[in-house]
């Protein structure tokens, strides 16, 4: 099994051309994220949350600076960097183990491994009983497990979320968070989550980042240890807890700073 892989932004710019006007969206990104951290990323809309995540993915270049994963350039999408979007992408005509199973099939894994990895994610997401289920008679929740279930049998180093768990109701959003701990505990996965959701970012991250907008720049970057709690603490608990409320003010708090122009 692979394991977390680090990512490096050097001197990161980006912006986007409109109608010829260049439109900055980040602005001197210098940041590392260490194998095995599942690190948060908050901001208000149109901060540039997303394109850090898809400059990671590979999806475009910077326009500026280098982004690094395990000391070599994205060059472009791979399979070693998952996407987990909000909307899961699942193909509706292959069952759930087929969706799981496709990315290990399209790469020439073997039958027999490929079964089993399959195995391995359908149990770690909770879906063994509903492998032979097609997506649309799954919840959004168990949709989710499924696309999470479908990257992570790619082993990728790398697990990239943006917001996957935005359009879910608040109880399915809350067992999830945790049954995402629990994954990335028994992974080890790197994980970058972005989130609109400061509790989110602080109850899950082992690191909890903020940006601010116009341009997009890390303005916050602390560690949390509240993820790391695991199933010892129920979650009710870990919420409460002062310094759990102090880290989500202090968030908050960055958040709604003026953006800073120097
Ligand atoms: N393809 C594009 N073309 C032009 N401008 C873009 C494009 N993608 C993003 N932008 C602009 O870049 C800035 C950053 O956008 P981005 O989607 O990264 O922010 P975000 O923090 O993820 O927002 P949200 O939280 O609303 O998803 C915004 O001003 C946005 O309008």
């Amino acid at each position: 099994m692979s394991h977390g892989r680090a990512i490096a932004f050097e001197g990161v710019e980006h912006h986007f051309d409109v109608g010829g006007t260049p439109v900055p969206a980040l602005d001197r990104i210098d940041l590392t994220l260490e194998p095995g951290e599942l690190v948060t990323l908050a901001g208000p809309s149109g901060c540039g949350k997303t394109t850090l995540l898809r400059l990671v993915a590979g999806f475009l270049p910077p326009a500026t600076g280098s982004v690094t994963v395990g000391g070599e350039p994205v060059r472009g999408p791979a399979e070693e960097r998952g996407v987990v979007f909000q909307q899961p992408t699942l193909f509706p005509w292959l069952t759930v183990r087929g969706n799981v199973e496709l990315g290990p099939r399209l790469r020439g894994v073997a039958k027999a491994e490929r079964a089993e990895l399959a195995d391995r994610y359908l149990r770690l997401v909770g879906l063994q009983d509903f492998a032979q289920h097609r997506p649309y008679e799954l919840s959004g929740g168990m949709q989710q497990r499924c696309q999470i279930a479908r990257v992570l049998a790619n082993e990728p180093g790398i697990v990239l979320m943006d917001e996957p768990f935005g359009a879910l109701d608040a109880l399915t959003r809350e067992r999830l968070q945790e049954e995402l701990l629990e994954i990335w505990r028994a992974t080890g996965r790197t994980i970058l989550f972005i989130t609109h959701s400061v509790d989110e970012a602080v109850f899950l991250g082992s690191r909890v980042l903020v940006m601010s907008p116009r341009p997009g720049r890390i303005v916050f970057d602390e560690p949390a240890v509240f993820g790391e709690h695991g199933a010892r603490v129920p979650a009710d608990e870990i919420r409460a807890l002062p310094e759990y409320v102090a880290l989500c003010d202090r968030v908050r708090h960055a958040i709604h700073q003026p953006t800073n122009v120097d």
